[in-house]
């Protein structure tokens, strides 16, 4: 089995060159929207480097009433912090590159997780940047449902979850919605 440095700096390739040869959109598949209710907590984030861009799966969201949030970190070390965000609030420059909303919005818990990631497998086991920020989400929020945003070209055939890997419920990519087990 690859280790996942590896894996993570095959998968980023694999993801930048798809990014750049054939643009893409990821559009909110049925089985996503009907999750959607007025009121529900749905935690999107900004994309960067070749990461999928959920903008229409957060607008979709917004357009059901539900409330956005994003992801905001401070450090590798520091765990993640949910914060209230609507498109008219201004994003803060932060770590690796990050665009996230001022330290000092709302904390809330989300109730849809929609998570970038760098890698999946058909067990929808997720390989993320390596810091462990939604590893420790997913452990603080049980009930929220996990859904992975990416390209197809991100999926693999197997990864070896370690002890504290969550898998998501569902992964959506340019091709669609693909369910777990557990979704
Ligand atoms: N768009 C986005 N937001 C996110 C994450 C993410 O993966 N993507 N996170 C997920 O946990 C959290 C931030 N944590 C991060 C932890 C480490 C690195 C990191 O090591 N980045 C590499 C470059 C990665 C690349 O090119 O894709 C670096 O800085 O060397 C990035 C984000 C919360 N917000
Ligand atoms: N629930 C948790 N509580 C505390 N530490 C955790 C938890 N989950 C993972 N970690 C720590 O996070 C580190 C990184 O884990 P891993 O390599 O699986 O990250 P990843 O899933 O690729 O990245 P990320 O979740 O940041 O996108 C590990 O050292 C692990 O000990």
């Amino acid at each position: 089995m690859t280790d996942k440095q590896t894996l993570r700096a095959r998968l980023r390739a694999a993801r930048d060159t798809f990014v750049v040869e054939r643009p893409h959109a990821i559009a909110p598949p049925a089985p996503y929207l009907a999750l959607l209710r007025p009121g529900l907590v749905v935690a999107s984030y900004i994309p960067i480097g070749g990461e999928a861009d959920p903008t229409a799966l957060a607008t979709a969201a917004l357009d059901s009433g539900c409330t956005l949030a994003l992801p905001h970190v401070v450090s590798r070390a520091q765990p993640l912090r949910f914060l209230e965000w609507h498109p008219d609030h201004p994003l803060d420059d932060g770590p690796f590159g990050l665009r996230q909303p001022h330290h000092d919005r709302r904390e809330v818990a989300p109730d849809i997780i929609l998570t970038p990631l760098v890698g999946f497998d058909a067990g929808l086991n997720r390989l993320g940047q390596g810091a462990g920020h939604y590893d420790r989400a997913f452990a603080a929020h049980p009930a929220a449902r996990r859904i992975g945003v990416a390209w197809s070209v991100q999926q693999i055939a197997a990864l070896a979850p370690d002890p504290w890997d969550v898998p998501l419920h569902a992964v959506i990519t340019e091709n669609g919605w693909i369910e777990g087990k557990t979704a």
